[in-house]
């Protein structure tokens, strides 16, 4: 025998293997007792209201042509008539079998042609007799109903024998009545258009496979409908992930020869890899209109649930928690940032106990509605405005770290996880609600030559620990790049929303690195017709393309309007809202740049801190006195100026190196400043 051949590692006998029957059944899936729409409020008004509003449309229709449908039917009843009086008297005269009777005599056949005259003949007499029988009942109804009966039920005879002969008297060609609506006509998403559309796709085991007459792909069931679209279900072929397939959407909606907006491959995230949910749309996603907010007419929202954001292709609404989290949102200009910041912002507003601090650094006054209700607030482009906002990331550092320390304190019992719950949200003397801070257009803040550097500094200090604390950040960019954003943010982020951006780097900066790779690529959206549409990151198990609900200014300010009311009631107004001071951070109210110019003689290239804290002191003492070397370094590192190690004589002669600047650092950020503020 020969030992070095192949060992064989499978055996050839069946054994039993894999799980068994039980464990088989306790791991199946459980298919939906009840359908989506039956269990969800929302889903169910939707659908109860559109089909009243359906029905509504088509009687208004009706009745308005009304009195057309009575004209038609009165100018059609002789003809009617006629055609009942004709009828009754060709059964009488027993037509309908005449044509047996010539087919029997052309064939010469007597004994069939008797039969069937004979078999007339009966017929004849007695329905003659019966026709005779009625006439005088028919007599005497008509001489009751014109001598004898009432207005009313004369008129009710008359119309329903108008209309019965006006009906039966109608061109066939001609209804009485139009269409109330016309269905859109769609095509029905079947199986064998699925399997060619994916073997066009360039996906080489798929199109080997359906080549050779196999199976390229798997249905693992059959083509449904689901919401206003078909959903298939498919095992893709080994190897082949959903992403692939996610890329070459564009071939795919040409497959199907369905426009792209339609056409929505997605993972199951029930399932392996290889499992697609293709759903496939009757209409484009950009033509769905406005989504109506599911909280427009809502009296008040609790934080702690998440916020309604908007529907998926499918029709499904689509939530963002906001406890726990922070929110990135990017777009090129025009695409819905602001739209969906503020649907954000209204979910909060709607719970009082939520403090909201709400930037708006395009000066556009998008936001201007929820002024009323905001502890802080600022609108505006300009530095005094870029500088609130940097102020208020500021004090968001020093909130975190105030209720770090006030979270540390709280009994384990009533803060067992060290975070912020409803039940200590409500505890109003703890100083520990929700805040919510909102920084649209945040390029203009981070890509600030004066105060972008600390106020990144400061977001990401607060995105990384205020997420427990009840700090929620919402920063919205339509400058996604590592100036505008610093990557401590955009990494750091838990939820991402990205509508249409141009390329396959601020793709990534906004929902996170290798999303792009992974075929989640909001470059996809096309610029305006997709205003609105985004991919949704970490608010479900997998990124979703979303539509989101629209609020437009009258909304907004209704919304706004009721959160004020709740705030008043529940007296959580503050700040902003009541007209109160700002709070600004303790800053120099002089201009620190120019009095270090002016102690710093041109003639001095590099000069020490320690030299220019002596010299400003004897300039400014009620500002500089007390100040040393390392003031200077943290109050230039807001304008950027680095400090660097400086070669120097001492007082008393000796040669060193200390802490110093470089006086052409300063003057670059002088003329940055006057001349060029950064703001894009
Ligand atoms: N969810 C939506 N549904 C329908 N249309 C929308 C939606 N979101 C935005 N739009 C349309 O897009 C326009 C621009 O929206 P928005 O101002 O929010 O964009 P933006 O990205 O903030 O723009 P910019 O970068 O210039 O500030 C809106 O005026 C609206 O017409």
């Amino acid at each position: 025998m020969d030992d070095s051949g192949p060992v064989l590692v499978d055996r050839l006998a069946p054994v039993s293997s894999g799980p068994g029957l039980l464990d088989r059944v306790r791991d199946s899936k459980r298919l939906d007792v009840l359908p989506g729409w039956l269990k969800s409020r929302a889903e169910f008004t939707d659908a109860a209201a559109w089909l009243a509003g359906h029905v509504g449309h088509t009687v208004a229709f009706h009745a308005v042509r009304s009195p057309l449908y009575a004209a038609k039917l009165i100018g059609r009843s002789p003809a009617g008539a006629a055609r009942i009086i004709g009828g009754r008297m060709r059964w009488v005269a027993d037509i309908e079998s005449e044509p047996l009777r010539q087919a029997a005599a052309s064939a010469e056949n007597a004994e069939e042609y008797l039969k069937l005259t004979r078999q007339r003949d009966r017929r004849v007499r007695w329905r003659g007799a019966v026709a005779v029988a009625t006439l005088p009942v028919l007599l005497a109804l008509t001489l009751y109903l014109v001598y004898g009966a009432s207005l009313w039920l004369q008129l009710a005879v008359l119309a329903v024998t108008v209309c019965w002969c006006g009906i039966l008297g109608a061109p066939a060609d001609k209804p009485l009545s139009s269409r109330a609506v016309i269905k859109p006509e769609v095509q029905k998403l079947t199986s064998d258009m699925v399997v060619k559309a994916m073997a066009s796709i360039g996906i080489g085991q798929i199109a080997s496979a359906v080549a050779k007459g196999l199976d390229g792909i798997k249905f693992v069931a059959p083509i449904t409908r689901e919401g206003p679209g078909w959903r298939a279900d498919i095992d893709l072929p080994l190897g082949v992930t959903v992403g692939d397939v996610a890329d070459r959407r564009a071939r795919l909606a040409s497959g199907l020869r369905r426009p792209l907006g339609c056409v929505w491959p997605e993972a199951d995230p029930a399932e392996h890899e290889g499992r697609l949910i293709l759903w496939v749309g009757d209409r484009d996603l950009s033509k769905t209109g406005i989504v109506k907010w599911q909280l427009a007419n809502a009296r008040r929202h609790d934080v702690f649930k998440r916020v309604p954001f908007g529907l998926d292709p499918r029709g499904r609404s689509q939530s963002v928690p906001l406890i726990q989290h922070n929110v990135l949102i990017g777009s090129q200009p025009g695409q819905g940032k602001t739209a969906s910041v503020r649907v954000l912002a209204c979910g909060a507003a709607l719970d009082p106990s939520v403090e909201l601090w709400l930037h708006e650094n395009k000066g556009t006054g998008d936001l201007d509605a929820l002024a009323c209700v905001s502890h802080r607030f600022v609108s505006g482009i300009d530095d005094e405005s870029v500088k609130y906002a940097a102020d208020s990331l500021k004090l968001l550092r020093e909130e975190v770290m105030r209720r770090a320390a006030a979270i540390k304190k709280l009994p384990r019992d009533l803060c067992p996880d060290k975070r912020i719950t409803r039940e200590i949200a409500d505890k109003r003397s703890l100083k520990l609600w929700p805040l919510l801070a909102v920084f649209d257009e945040c390029q203009n803040v981070f890509a600030h030559s004066a105060y972008g550097k600390q106020a990144g500094e400061d977001a990401e200090f607060v995105i990384k620990l205020g997420r427990a604390l009840g700090v929620i950040l919402v920063l919205a960019t339509q400058r996604p790049d590592k100036d505008s954003l610093p990557t401590g943010i955009s990494g750091n982020v838990s939820i991402r929303f990205c509508l249409r951006v141009a390329g396959q780097v601020e793709n990534d900066m906004i929902l996170g690195t290798s999303a792009y790779k992974n075929g989640v690529r909001a470059t996809a959206f096309r610029p305006e017709i997709d205003a609105g549409n985004g991919y949704l990151a970490g608010a479900a198990p997998l990124p979703t393309v979303v539509r989101t609900a629209y609020l437009d200014d009258p909304a907004t300010n209704a919304i706004a309007q009721r959160a004020l009311a709740l705030r008043k009631g529940a007296g959580t107004l503050s700040g902003f809202a009541l007209g109160e001071e700002s709070e600004t951070t303790a800053g120099p109210s002089y201009d620190l740049l120019a009095d270090i110019a002016a102690v710093v003689p041109a003639s001095e290239e590099r000069v020490w801190n320690e030299r220019i804290a002596a010299r400003l002191a004897e300039l400014r003492p009620d500002v500089y006195a007390g100040w040393k070397g390392e003031n200077v370094t943290s109050a230039l590192k807001p304008h950027g100026i680095k400090t660097t190690g400086v070669a120097g004589t001492t007082d008393d002669g000796a040669r060193t190196t200390r802490r110093g600047i470089v006086r052409a650092d300063l003057t670059k950020a002088i003329a940055e400043r006057d001349g060029n503020p950064g703001i894009a």
